[in-house]
Protein backbone atom coordinates (compact mmCIF):
# COMPACT_ATOMS: atom_id res chain seq x y z
CA UNK A 1 0.00 0.00 0.00
CA UNK A 2 1.22 3.61 -1.03
CA UNK A 3 0.89 5.57 2.83
CA UNK A 4 -0.11 8.90 2.80
CA UNK A 5 -0.58 10.51 6.12
CA UNK A 6 -3.94 10.84 7.44
CA UNK A 7 -4.87 14.03 9.52
CA UNK A 8 -7.49 14.59 11.80
CA UNK A 9 -7.30 17.43 13.70
CA UNK A 10 -4.06 17.21 16.14
CA UNK A 11 -3.78 13.52 15.21
CA UNK A 12 -2.18 11.67 12.47
CA UNK A 13 -4.27 8.42 12.16
CA UNK A 14 -1.89 6.19 10.30
CA UNK A 15 1.40 6.18 10.20
CA UNK A 16 4.39 4.75 7.85
CA UNK A 17 7.09 2.03 8.50
CA UNK A 18 9.96 3.09 6.81
CA UNK A 19 9.79 7.01 7.97
CA UNK A 20 9.17 5.59 11.66
CA UNK A 21 12.47 3.14 11.29
CA UNK A 22 14.41 5.88 9.59
CA UNK A 23 13.15 8.58 12.34
CA UNK A 24 14.11 5.70 15.56
CA UNK A 25 17.55 5.48 13.09
CA UNK A 26 18.28 8.87 13.19
CA UNK A 27 17.97 8.95 17.18
CA UNK A 28 20.00 5.95 17.43
CA UNK A 29 22.84 7.70 15.60
CA UNK A 30 22.91 10.85 17.50
CA UNK A 31 23.18 8.67 20.78
CA UNK A 32 26.15 6.84 19.47
CA UNK A 33 27.84 9.99 18.13
CA UNK A 34 27.77 11.42 21.82
CA UNK A 35 29.95 11.40 24.92
CA UNK A 36 28.11 8.81 27.01
CA UNK A 37 28.80 9.12 31.46
CA UNK A 38 31.69 6.82 33.03
CA UNK A 39 28.18 5.35 35.21
CA UNK A 40 25.75 2.94 33.55
CA UNK A 41 22.90 1.91 33.77
CA UNK A 42 22.54 -1.97 32.77
CA UNK A 43 18.79 -3.54 33.09
CA UNK A 44 16.49 -1.18 32.51
CA UNK A 45 12.42 -0.80 32.01
CA UNK A 46 11.35 1.42 30.09
CA UNK A 47 7.40 2.46 30.85
CA UNK A 48 5.66 4.17 27.55
CA UNK A 49 9.15 3.18 25.76
CA UNK A 50 7.53 3.49 22.01
CA UNK A 51 7.43 7.10 21.45
CA UNK A 52 8.19 10.46 22.53
CA UNK A 53 9.97 10.79 25.72
CA UNK A 54 10.24 7.40 26.71
CA UNK A 55 11.71 5.96 23.43
CA UNK A 56 13.88 8.46 23.36
CA UNK A 57 15.36 7.02 27.29
CA UNK A 58 14.93 3.77 25.50
CA UNK A 59 17.41 4.37 22.96
CA UNK A 60 19.88 6.54 24.89
CA UNK A 61 20.13 3.52 27.48
CA UNK A 62 20.43 0.95 24.72
CA UNK A 63 22.44 2.24 22.04
CA UNK A 64 24.95 5.02 24.51
CA UNK A 65 24.88 2.69 27.29
CA UNK A 66 24.42 -0.62 25.90
CA UNK A 67 22.01 -1.45 28.68
CA UNK A 68 18.95 -4.40 28.27
CA UNK A 69 16.19 -3.06 27.78
CA UNK A 70 12.45 -4.36 28.40
CA UNK A 71 10.22 -1.78 26.84
CA UNK A 72 6.36 -1.44 28.08
CA UNK A 73 3.74 0.30 25.72
CA UNK A 74 0.14 -0.09 24.55
CA UNK A 75 0.60 0.38 20.15
CA UNK A 76 -1.74 -0.58 17.51
CA UNK A 77 -0.86 -3.69 15.82
CA UNK A 78 -1.13 -3.41 11.99
CA UNK A 79 -3.45 -5.34 9.39
CA UNK A 80 -3.24 -5.92 5.36
CA UNK A 81 -5.87 -3.19 5.33
CA UNK A 82 -4.10 -0.62 7.94
CA UNK A 83 -1.35 0.62 9.43
CA UNK A 84 0.24 -0.04 13.06
CA UNK A 85 0.41 2.94 15.11
CA UNK A 86 3.30 4.75 15.09
CA UNK A 87 4.92 3.31 18.13
CA UNK A 88 4.44 -0.21 16.73
CA UNK A 89 6.65 -0.02 14.10
CA UNK A 90 9.45 2.74 15.95
CA UNK A 91 8.98 -0.25 18.60
CA UNK A 92 9.66 -2.81 15.00
CA UNK A 93 12.60 -0.69 14.22
CA UNK A 94 14.60 -0.56 17.66
CA UNK A 95 14.17 -4.06 17.97
CA UNK A 96 15.81 -4.67 14.74
CA UNK A 97 18.84 -2.48 15.07
CA UNK A 98 18.72 -3.73 18.78
CA UNK A 99 19.16 -7.43 17.37
CA UNK A 100 21.60 -6.19 14.55
CA UNK A 101 23.84 -4.37 17.50
CA UNK A 102 23.34 -7.70 19.74
CA UNK A 103 21.64 -6.10 22.60
CA UNK A 104 19.26 -7.73 24.98
CA UNK A 105 15.91 -6.16 24.85
CA UNK A 106 12.41 -7.33 24.47
CA UNK A 107 8.47 -5.69 24.45
CA UNK A 108 5.76 -5.96 26.09
CA UNK A 109 2.02 -4.85 24.61
CA UNK A 110 -0.59 -3.83 26.49
CA UNK A 111 -2.15 -2.00 29.06
CA UNK A 112 0.83 -0.87 31.86
CA UNK A 113 -1.75 0.40 34.28
CA UNK A 114 -2.86 -3.38 35.17
CA UNK A 115 -1.64 -5.83 37.17
CA UNK A 116 -1.34 -8.50 34.73
CA UNK A 117 1.28 -6.61 32.71
CA UNK A 118 3.25 -5.87 35.97
CA UNK A 119 3.18 -9.31 36.62
CA UNK A 120 4.39 -9.98 33.00
CA UNK A 121 7.04 -7.86 33.31
CA UNK A 122 8.53 -9.03 36.43
CA UNK A 123 8.27 -12.49 35.20
CA UNK A 124 11.04 -11.58 32.07
CA UNK A 125 12.87 -9.36 34.66
CA UNK A 126 13.44 -12.61 36.99
CA UNK A 127 13.86 -15.00 34.48
CA UNK A 128 16.35 -12.82 32.36
CA UNK A 129 17.88 -10.03 34.07
CA UNK A 130 17.82 -10.45 37.41
CA UNK A 131 16.84 -7.15 38.63
CA UNK A 132 16.42 -3.66 36.96
CA UNK A 133 18.86 -0.87 38.43
CA UNK A 134 16.82 1.87 36.09
CA UNK A 135 12.68 2.41 36.22
CA UNK A 136 11.74 4.93 33.54
CA UNK A 137 7.92 5.86 33.86
CA UNK A 138 6.87 8.30 30.71
CA UNK A 139 3.64 7.14 30.24
CA UNK A 140 0.79 9.56 28.28
CA UNK A 141 -2.74 8.41 28.74
CA UNK A 142 -6.06 9.98 28.29
CA UNK A 143 -7.56 7.33 31.03
CA UNK A 144 -6.64 4.30 33.33
CA UNK A 145 -8.59 1.88 34.48
CA UNK A 146 -7.78 1.30 38.54
CA UNK A 147 -6.40 -2.25 38.19
CA UNK A 148 -8.10 -2.86 41.82
CA UNK A 149 -11.54 -1.59 41.46
CA UNK A 150 -12.08 -1.67 37.69
CA UNK A 151 -13.23 2.27 37.76
CA UNK A 152 -11.94 3.66 34.79
CA UNK A 153 -10.23 7.58 35.42
CA UNK A 154 -10.16 10.16 32.93
CA UNK A 155 -7.57 13.06 32.21
CA UNK A 156 -8.75 16.68 31.49
CA UNK A 157 -6.56 19.81 30.16
CA UNK A 158 -8.54 22.10 31.84
CA UNK A 159 -8.03 25.38 33.55
CA UNK A 160 -8.93 25.26 37.71
CA UNK A 161 -10.66 27.94 39.41
CA UNK A 162 -11.81 30.19 36.54
CA UNK A 163 -12.02 29.26 32.38
CA UNK A 164 -9.51 30.79 29.82
CA UNK A 165 -9.44 31.71 26.88
CA UNK A 166 -6.35 32.53 25.55
CA UNK A 167 -4.52 33.04 21.80
CA UNK A 168 -4.49 29.56 19.99
CA UNK A 169 -2.64 28.10 16.41
CA UNK A 170 -5.43 26.02 14.80
CA UNK A 171 -3.54 23.57 12.85
CA UNK A 172 -6.53 22.51 11.42
CA UNK A 173 -6.70 26.06 9.60
CA UNK A 174 -3.60 27.56 9.66
CA UNK A 175 -4.70 30.50 11.55
CA UNK A 176 -4.87 32.31 14.74
CA UNK A 177 -8.11 32.32 16.25
CA UNK A 178 -8.78 32.56 20.28
CA UNK A 179 -9.67 29.14 22.55
CA UNK A 180 -11.75 28.98 25.40
CA UNK A 181 -11.68 26.34 28.18
CA UNK A 182 -14.12 25.85 30.90
CA UNK A 183 -12.79 25.90 34.32
CA UNK A 184 -12.52 21.98 35.45
CA UNK A 185 -14.68 20.78 38.31
CA UNK A 186 -13.27 18.77 41.29
CA UNK A 187 -13.91 15.71 39.82
CA UNK A 188 -12.35 16.43 36.90
CA UNK A 189 -9.12 17.37 38.22
CA UNK A 190 -9.70 14.37 40.37
CA UNK A 191 -9.41 12.05 37.25
CA UNK A 192 -6.65 14.13 35.67
CA UNK A 193 -4.39 13.35 39.19
CA UNK A 194 -5.68 9.50 38.79
CA UNK A 195 -4.10 9.16 35.42
CA UNK A 196 -1.10 11.35 34.89
CA UNK A 197 -0.45 11.66 38.44
CA UNK A 198 1.84 9.48 41.02
CA UNK A 199 -0.24 6.25 41.69
CA UNK A 200 0.28 4.14 38.91
CA UNK A 201 4.33 4.96 39.21
CA UNK A 202 4.37 3.70 42.85
CA UNK A 203 2.44 1.05 42.60
CA UNK A 204 5.08 -0.18 39.58
CA UNK A 205 7.98 -0.19 42.38
CA UNK A 206 5.71 -1.89 44.79
CA UNK A 207 5.27 -4.28 42.75
CA UNK A 208 9.03 -4.84 41.27
CA UNK A 209 10.25 -4.65 45.21
CA UNK A 210 7.88 -7.03 46.57
CA UNK A 211 9.44 -9.24 43.49
CA UNK A 212 12.69 -8.38 45.44
CA UNK A 213 13.93 -7.28 41.56
CA UNK A 214 14.96 -3.42 42.23
CA UNK A 215 18.55 -3.46 42.35
CA UNK A 216 20.74 -1.82 45.37
CA UNK A 217 21.34 1.87 44.14
CA UNK A 218 18.24 1.97 41.64
CA UNK A 219 17.26 4.97 40.18
CA UNK A 220 13.68 5.91 38.85
CA UNK A 221 12.57 9.10 37.01
CA UNK A 222 9.16 10.25 35.82
CA UNK A 223 8.74 13.15 33.79
CA UNK A 224 7.33 16.59 34.03
CA UNK A 225 7.11 19.92 32.25
CA UNK A 226 7.72 23.01 34.28
CA UNK A 227 6.84 25.70 32.15
CA UNK A 228 6.37 29.48 32.85
CA UNK A 229 3.58 32.71 32.26
CA UNK A 230 2.53 31.64 28.83
CA UNK A 231 1.76 27.75 29.46
CA UNK A 232 0.72 28.12 33.06
CA UNK A 233 -3.56 28.91 32.28
CA UNK A 234 -3.24 25.53 30.66
CA UNK A 235 -0.51 23.04 32.16
CA UNK A 236 1.01 24.66 35.20
CA UNK A 237 -2.01 25.84 37.17
CA UNK A 238 -4.28 23.46 35.50
CA UNK A 239 -5.90 19.82 35.92
CA UNK A 240 -2.39 18.24 34.47
CA UNK A 241 0.10 21.06 36.51
CA UNK A 242 -2.20 19.14 39.75
CA UNK A 243 -1.35 15.83 38.08
CA UNK A 244 2.17 16.17 38.07
CA UNK A 245 2.53 17.90 41.45
CA UNK A 246 1.17 14.69 42.51
CA UNK A 247 4.61 13.38 40.97
CA UNK A 248 6.63 15.06 43.01
CA UNK A 249 4.58 13.60 46.16
CA UNK A 250 5.05 9.99 44.23
CA UNK A 251 9.19 10.90 44.33
CA UNK A 252 9.46 11.29 47.96
CA UNK A 253 7.40 8.00 48.98
CA UNK A 254 8.87 5.89 46.58
CA UNK A 255 12.77 6.96 47.78
CA UNK A 256 11.44 6.67 51.38
CA UNK A 257 9.90 3.14 50.32
CA UNK A 258 12.65 1.89 49.02
CA UNK A 259 15.23 3.00 51.44
CA UNK A 260 16.48 -0.49 52.23
CA UNK A 261 18.20 -0.66 48.85
CA UNK A 262 18.89 2.76 48.69
CA UNK A 263 16.79 3.61 45.74
CA UNK A 264 16.10 6.90 44.66
CA UNK A 265 13.56 8.20 42.66
CA UNK A 266 13.37 11.61 40.65
CA UNK A 267 10.82 13.67 38.53
CA UNK A 268 12.57 15.58 35.42
CA UNK A 269 11.58 18.34 34.21
CA UNK A 270 12.25 18.25 30.44
CA UNK A 271 11.57 20.80 27.62
CA UNK A 272 7.87 21.06 25.32
CA UNK A 273 8.65 18.64 22.58
CA UNK A 274 6.32 18.01 19.49
CA UNK A 275 4.68 14.22 20.79
CA UNK A 276 1.14 12.53 20.37
CA UNK A 277 0.82 13.93 23.98
CA UNK A 278 1.61 17.60 23.73
CA UNK A 279 -0.28 18.06 20.14
CA UNK A 280 -3.47 17.32 21.80
CA UNK A 281 -2.79 20.75 24.70
CA UNK A 282 -4.80 23.83 23.20
CA UNK A 283 -1.82 26.45 23.48
CA UNK A 284 1.62 24.03 22.50
CA UNK A 285 1.18 24.24 19.12
CA UNK A 286 1.46 28.24 19.31
CA UNK A 287 4.00 27.92 22.37
CA UNK A 288 6.18 25.36 20.76
CA UNK A 289 6.36 27.33 17.26
CA UNK A 290 7.41 30.41 18.74
CA UNK A 291 9.62 28.54 21.59
CA UNK A 292 11.51 26.82 18.38
CA UNK A 293 11.45 30.02 16.60
CA UNK A 294 13.73 31.70 19.65
CA UNK A 295 15.56 28.40 20.62
CA UNK A 296 16.97 27.35 17.48
CA UNK A 297 18.04 30.85 16.22
CA UNK A 298 20.08 30.72 19.44
CA UNK A 299 21.42 27.25 18.46
CA UNK A 300 19.83 26.50 22.07
CA UNK A 301 16.63 23.62 21.10
CA UNK A 302 16.70 20.24 22.19
CA UNK A 303 14.48 17.52 21.21
CA UNK A 304 13.42 14.18 22.86
CA UNK A 305 16.67 12.41 21.95
CA UNK A 306 18.78 15.61 22.91
CA UNK A 307 17.20 16.09 26.34
CA UNK A 308 17.48 12.68 27.35
CA UNK A 309 20.98 12.40 26.22
CA UNK A 310 21.64 14.82 28.27
CA UNK A 311 19.94 13.78 31.34
CA UNK A 312 22.10 10.46 31.66
CA UNK A 313 24.69 12.61 31.14
CA UNK A 314 24.13 15.72 33.04
CA UNK A 315 21.50 14.18 35.79
CA UNK A 316 20.72 10.49 36.50
CA UNK A 317 24.52 9.38 36.18
CA UNK A 318 26.31 12.23 37.52
CA UNK A 319 27.63 12.97 40.75
CA UNK A 320 26.37 16.83 40.89
CA UNK A 321 22.94 16.66 39.25
CA UNK A 322 21.72 19.50 38.42
CA UNK A 323 18.40 20.42 40.75
CA UNK A 324 15.56 23.05 40.43
CA UNK A 325 14.33 24.24 43.94
CA UNK A 326 11.71 21.27 44.17
CA UNK A 327 14.49 18.65 43.67
CA UNK A 328 13.53 18.02 40.34
CA UNK A 329 15.85 17.38 37.84
CA UNK A 330 16.45 19.93 35.68
CA UNK A 331 16.60 19.37 31.96
CA UNK A 332 14.38 22.39 30.39
CA UNK A 333 16.31 25.34 32.26
CA UNK A 334 17.12 26.98 29.04
CA UNK A 335 13.96 26.83 28.02
CA UNK A 336 12.48 28.32 31.37
CA UNK A 337 15.09 31.65 30.95
CA UNK A 338 13.51 34.22 31.47
CA UNK A 339 14.99 36.36 28.73
CA UNK A 340 13.89 33.34 26.22
CA UNK A 341 10.72 33.37 27.69
CA UNK A 342 10.17 37.34 27.13
CA UNK A 343 11.03 36.86 23.50
CA UNK A 344 8.68 33.88 22.73
CA UNK A 345 5.80 36.50 24.73
CA UNK A 346 6.68 38.93 22.52
CA UNK A 347 6.06 36.78 19.52
CA UNK A 348 3.07 35.32 21.44
CA UNK A 349 1.08 39.28 21.76
CA UNK A 350 2.21 40.21 17.97
CA UNK A 351 1.55 37.08 15.56
CA UNK A 352 -1.34 37.22 13.16
CA UNK A 353 -2.48 35.00 10.49
CA UNK A 354 -0.41 36.34 8.02
CA UNK A 355 2.69 36.26 10.46
CA UNK A 356 2.81 32.90 11.48
CA UNK A 357 6.04 32.09 9.63
CA UNK A 358 7.46 35.50 9.98
CA UNK A 359 7.72 35.29 13.56
CA UNK A 360 6.94 31.64 14.64
CA UNK A 361 8.57 28.23 13.27
CA UNK A 362 4.93 27.06 12.52
CA UNK A 363 6.81 24.97 9.86
CA UNK A 364 9.09 23.45 11.86
CA UNK A 365 6.75 22.12 14.41
CA UNK A 366 4.38 20.69 11.45
CA UNK A 367 7.57 18.87 10.36
CA UNK A 368 8.24 17.76 13.57
CA UNK A 369 4.91 16.33 13.85
CA UNK A 370 4.61 14.53 10.73
CA UNK A 371 7.91 12.82 11.63
CA UNK A 372 5.90 11.72 14.74
CA UNK A 373 4.41 9.50 12.27
CA UNK A 374 7.04 8.27 9.86
CA UNK A 375 6.24 11.46 7.85
CA UNK A 376 8.29 13.84 5.70
CA UNK A 377 11.78 12.62 6.32
CA UNK A 378 14.05 13.29 3.11
CA UNK A 379 15.03 9.84 2.76
CA UNK A 380 11.65 7.74 2.37
CA UNK A 381 9.91 7.27 -0.39
CA UNK A 382 6.70 7.82 0.12
CA UNK A 383 5.27 6.96 -3.69
CA UNK A 384 6.42 3.51 -2.80
CA UNK A 385 4.40 0.36 -2.43
CA UNK A 386 5.21 -0.91 1.29
CA UNK A 387 3.65 -3.79 3.57
CA UNK A 388 1.96 -1.89 6.33
CA UNK A 389 2.33 -5.61 8.33
CA UNK A 390 5.65 -5.52 10.22
CA UNK A 391 6.27 -7.52 13.16
CA UNK A 392 8.12 -6.49 16.63
CA UNK A 393 10.59 -9.57 17.41
CA UNK A 394 11.02 -9.91 20.76
CA UNK A 395 7.35 -9.32 21.52
CA UNK A 396 6.02 -10.97 24.40
N1 LIG B 1 5.68 16.26 25.19
C1 LIG B 1 6.13 17.21 25.98
O1 LIG B 1 6.26 18.39 25.61
C2 LIG B 1 6.53 16.85 27.39
C3 LIG B 1 7.31 17.76 28.12
C4 LIG B 1 7.72 17.43 29.40
C5 LIG B 1 7.29 16.22 29.96
N2 LIG B 1 6.50 15.38 29.24
C6 LIG B 1 6.06 14.13 29.91
O2 LIG B 1 6.75 13.02 29.36
C7 LIG B 1 5.95 11.83 29.53
C8 LIG B 1 5.82 11.14 28.20
O3 LIG B 1 5.14 11.99 27.31
P1 LIG B 1 5.36 11.99 25.74
O4 LIG B 1 5.06 13.38 25.31
O5 LIG B 1 6.66 11.37 25.43
O6 LIG B 1 4.14 11.06 25.30
P2 LIG B 1 3.88 10.07 24.09
O7 LIG B 1 2.42 10.16 23.78
O8 LIG B 1 4.84 10.26 22.98
O9 LIG B 1 4.21 8.62 24.73
C9 LIG B 1 3.37 7.96 25.61
C10 LIG B 1 3.83 6.52 25.81
O10 LIG B 1 2.94 5.91 26.76
C11 LIG B 1 2.49 4.66 26.24
N3 LIG B 1 1.18 4.36 26.83
C12 LIG B 1 0.09 5.15 26.90
N4 LIG B 1 -0.90 4.52 27.58
C13 LIG B 1 -0.40 3.31 27.95
C14 LIG B 1 -0.92 2.20 28.69
N5 LIG B 1 -2.15 2.19 29.19
N6 LIG B 1 -0.11 1.12 28.85
C15 LIG B 1 1.15 1.08 28.34
N7 LIG B 1 1.69 2.11 27.67
C16 LIG B 1 0.93 3.21 27.48
C17 LIG B 1 2.46 4.85 24.74
O11 LIG B 1 2.43 3.59 24.06
C18 LIG B 1 3.77 5.64 24.55
O12 LIG B 1 4.86 4.73 24.58
C19 LIG B 1 4.60 12.31 30.11
O13 LIG B 1 4.62 12.16 31.49
C20 LIG B 1 4.58 13.78 29.73
O14 LIG B 1 3.76 14.55 30.56
C21 LIG B 1 6.14 15.64 27.96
Amino acid sequence: MVIKPKIRGFICTNAHPAGCEAHVNEQIAYVKSQTQAADKPKNVLVIGASTGYGLASRITAAFGNNAKTLGVFFEKEPTEKKTASAGWYNTAAFQKAADEAGLWSKNINGDAFSHELKAKAINIIKEELGKVDLIIYSLASPRRTDPDTGEVYSSTLKPIGQGVTTKNLNTTKRIIDSVSVEAANEAEIQGTVDVMGGADWELWIKALSEADVLAENFKTTAYTYIGKKLTWPIYGHATIGRAKEDLDRAAKAITESTSSVNGKAYVTSLNAVVTQASSAIPIMPLYISAMFKVMKSDGEYQGCIEQIQSLFVENLYNDSPRLDDEGRLSQNYKELDDSVQDRIQHIWDTVDTDTIDELTDYAGYHNEFLKLFGFGIDSVDYEADINPVVEINNLV
